[in-house]
């Protein structure tokens, strides 16, 4: 029963081919093809953050409904949406576990390469959304001192123990930002990193962002590395993606092309929401049960058999930060290449530890790993 409904789906969202077909005349288009022309005869739009919903695209169109596989959602003008009668939705907290996994990843590989602990050490979590709860769960659970920055947060809930950015610039070793893009309003976060938040630091911090590139003013980051204002930099978001500062790129100590959210989990995740919106919106049922990611590769990681801090062993098997880094400063002007071919990954969850009687083993799996066991 095919209905008479046009739907366009980025080429690069995963685990989505041949479950519309039934329902759905469906074609998948590279972003750059997602245009004007393309967009006027579709109803569904399902994109990610490499297509801007804006006038220029829509207007004219017969679109009224627009689903991002992502969880930020800046590339869509939500005004403009609203005054022309289309429905937008977003994909909350699909890719937030996959954040996590990279900003453990990237804090104990600058422990182990620097030779201190984490224990102990204080991070500023600025946004406690579904990513900054993730973040502060894991650097809890590793024995860090935590500090939450929310302000929507911190002015709605009775409850909440959150300090102020000043707070955080002031006492914090890491400070990692993970606050939607808002350019606008009294909850602005674009460059809320900017030369005087750099001048309030004290601990010669390391600084965090796989938010939005233009959460942290990139020059001014770099400028602060270079007067050691702050210690280094761990980068996933990158203001003018994807041309960005080469000797952002070379100072940094992780440099990633936008990818701390690129598990198979979380696209997974993603493509089962908007496979869900749409089911809602024509009425019917459709299938979900296909969308799922891909065994990890080796999913047994044997610790009994490696030399060093189980944990940081056991994270950096599931996620190298590393290896990213690595290709990204090789060939920059690669940056999109490398996102569009990139081998997604599995979280913690799809990994078995296998480690002697250790006191790890609590820590492992409040981390997510599967039921780590004598062996
Ligand atoms: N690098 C990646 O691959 C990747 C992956 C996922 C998400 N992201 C980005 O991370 C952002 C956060 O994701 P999320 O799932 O946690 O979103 P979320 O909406 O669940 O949480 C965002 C939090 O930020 C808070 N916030 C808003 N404005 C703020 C401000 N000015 N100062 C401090 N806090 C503020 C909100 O109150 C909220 O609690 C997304 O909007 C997206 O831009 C990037
Ligand atoms: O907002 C998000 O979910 C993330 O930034 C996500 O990783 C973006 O991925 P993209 O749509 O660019 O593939």
């Amino acid at each position: 029963m095919k209905k008479n409904i046009n739907i366009i789906i980025d080429n690069k969202i995963p685990f989505i081919k041949g479950i519309l077909e039934p329902y759905a005349n469906v074609r998948y288009l590279p972003p750059s093809e997602i245009t004007k022309d393309q967009v006027k005869d579709t109803d569904i739009l399902i994109i990610r953050t490499r297509t801007r919903c804006n006038e220029n695209l829509l207007s004219g169109s017969r679109c009224k409904f627009i689903g991002t596989a992502t969880i930020g959602f800046d590339h869509i003008d939500t005004e403009y949406c609203k005054q022309n009668d289309i429905e937008w939705k977003n994909a909350p907290g699909c890719n937030a576990s996959s954040v996590g996994q990279y900003i453990l990843a990237s804090l104990l590989l600058h422990a182990e390469q620097n030779n201190y602990s984490l224990k102990g050490k204080k991070i500023g979590i600025v946004g406690v959304g579904h990513v900054g709860s993730i973040v502060a769960h894991h650097c809890r659970t590793i024995g860090m001192t935590v500090l939450l920055n929310d302000p929507p947060r911190a002015n709605t809930e009775q409850n909440g123990t959150f300090v102020s950015l000043d707070t955080i610039a002031e006492e914090c070793d890491f400070i990692t930002f993970h606050t939607p893009l808002n350019r606008t309003g009294i909850y602005r976060s674009f460059h809320l990193a900017d030369n005087s938040f750099f001048k309030k630091l004290r601990k010669q911090p390391v600084i965090i962002n796989s938010s939005r590139g233009e959460v942290v003013d990139n020059k001014a980051l770099l400028t602060a590395y270079q007067k050691k204002e702050i210690s280094d930099i761990i980068i996933d978001c990158w203001e003018n993606e994807p041309d960005i500062l080469p000797e952002l790129l070379e100072s940094a100590f992780i440099a990633t092309p936008h990818i701390a959210g690129y598990s198979a989990d979380g696209k997974s995740n993603a493509s089962r929401a908007m496979v869900r919106e749409i089911s809602r919106i024509l009425g019917i049922e459709i299938d979900t049960s296909k969308i799922t990611p891909p065994p990890a590769p080796f999913p047994e990681i044997d610790l009994n058999v490696c030399s060093g801090d189980p944990i940081t062993n056991a994270v950096i098997a599931s996620y190298d930060p590393r290896t990213d880094t690595t290709n990204l400063r090789s060939a920059p002007e690669q940056f999109e290449n490398l996102r569009g071919n990139y081998g997604l990954r599995r979280e913690f969850g799809a990994y078995k530890i296998m480690l002697s009687a250790s006191e790890k083993i609590p820590v492992l799996k409040e981390l997510g790993f599967i039921s780590p066991s004598k062996s």
